[in-house]
């Protein structure tokens, strides 16, 4: 395993408190990340998104000291945190997939021994309202759900007020309503300035709560931004099913479009993609010469719809690979 090369150390180096530049691992000859870099900025919540083996565990393990760098470098709070270092060990911390918790204790016993080896922690009762479980102070662990115990992991987390979070799927296995309650205590933990780096697999939770995301695939990262960002790149769609007696080809060019056909249902449809930066008007300038098209040709636009792009669109074009846009539109000869 090479030693990674490392800007200096130290609680002046850049101003994100969670920095990755490059980052490559390897398992034996497999990359399983491939030189991926993002910072995340204090009151900021970054989320990693990505499908199954894209290497975003083993990226936030990365941040948490478990695993050096093949190459390239990452930094928490400016410093290295391969190993977990002490200066790090009581300013960061995490939400694991799987926790670690006693289920003999009582949830209040349980917050009171993590508070035993916290430097200045939350009161209890504090923790117990932010995750909801007051009422279950006096309950052994054993006897929470599973989202509660998701909760109790996450009171655990923050009662020592770390200035970096790593939170691996916090809301696995919660109802709506626990998952709604959740996303509220992470805003304001992101509201006092706690710098927060989210993997999930709920694309509404990133759409929800991150300034910033990644969509990860193969080890590369495919798409980043904002949600608006990335969602605007992947262009908004008018689609209709395609009008009897009318070849592909006869279709008319829109500003800014690119035409694609394809099956929905055993059905032909026309799709077109429209792309610009004027991402608030580019679909009705579309539209206009597409209806103007229909009056003079007689041709009914049947199940016309127009729609903005969501995450989960543009999470799903990266997992399909990205491919896309028909060659040879219409309106080219
Ligand atoms: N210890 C390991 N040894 C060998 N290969 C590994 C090891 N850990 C992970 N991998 C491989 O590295 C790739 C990335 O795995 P990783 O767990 O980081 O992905 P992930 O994005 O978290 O996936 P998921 O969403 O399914 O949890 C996968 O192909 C996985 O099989």
């Amino acid at each position: 395993m090479s030693t990674a090369e490392q800007p200096p150390t130290g609680t002046g180096s850049g101003e994100h408190a969670i920095s990755v530049r490059d980052l490559r691992q390897n398992y034996g000859d497999f990359e399983a990340v491939r030189g991926i870099s993002f910072d995340v900025g204090r009151g900021e919540l970054f989320a990693l998104l990505g499908t199954n083996g894209a290497g975003k565990t083993t990226t936030v393990e990365t941040l948490e000291g478990f695993r050096r760098p093949s190459a390239g470098s990452v930094r928490v709070l400016g410093a290295d945190p391969y190993g977990q270092p002490p200066e790090l060990r009581d300013r960061v911390d995490a939400v694991l997939q799987h926790s670690g918790l006693f289920p003999e204790l009582t949830t209040a016993e349980t917050v009171d021994l993590s508070r035993d080896l916290a430097a200045d922690p939350m009161d209890r009762d504090a923790v117990l309202e932010l995750t909801g479980l007051t009422d279950k102070a006096g309950v052994q662990v054993r006897q929470l759900s599973g989202g509660q115990k998701r909760r109790l992991d996450l009171g655990l987390a923050v009662l020592s007020r770390p200035e970096a979070l790593f939170l691996d799927e916090p809301t696995t296995g919660m109802d709506p309503e626990a998952r709604r309650a959740t996303w509220d205590t992470i805003a304001g933990l992101v509201r006092e300035g706690m710098a927060i780096l989210l993997t999930t697999h709920y694309l509404e939770e990133a759409e929800r709560l991150a300034d910033r995301l990644a969509i990860m695939h193969r080890g590369e990262t495919r798409a980043e931004g904002t949600v608006r960002d990335v969602v605007v790149r992947w262009g908004d769609r008018i689609a209709f099913r395609m009008p009897a007696g009318v070849r592909f080809e006869d279709l008319p060019a829109l500003p800014g479009a690119t035409a694609a056909a394809e099956l929905r249902g055993g059905e032909a449809w026309v799709c077109y993609t429209v792309r610009g930066d004027d991402a608030d008007r580019r679909a009705h300038r579309a539209m206009e010469p597409l209806l103007e098209w229909a009056r003079s040709s007689g041709t009914a636009l049947d199940r016309l719809e127009l729609r903005s792009a969501s995450l989960e669109d543009v999470f799903l074009s990266v997992a399909e690979g990205a491919a896309e846009v028909v060659s040879g539109g219409p309106g080219s000869d």
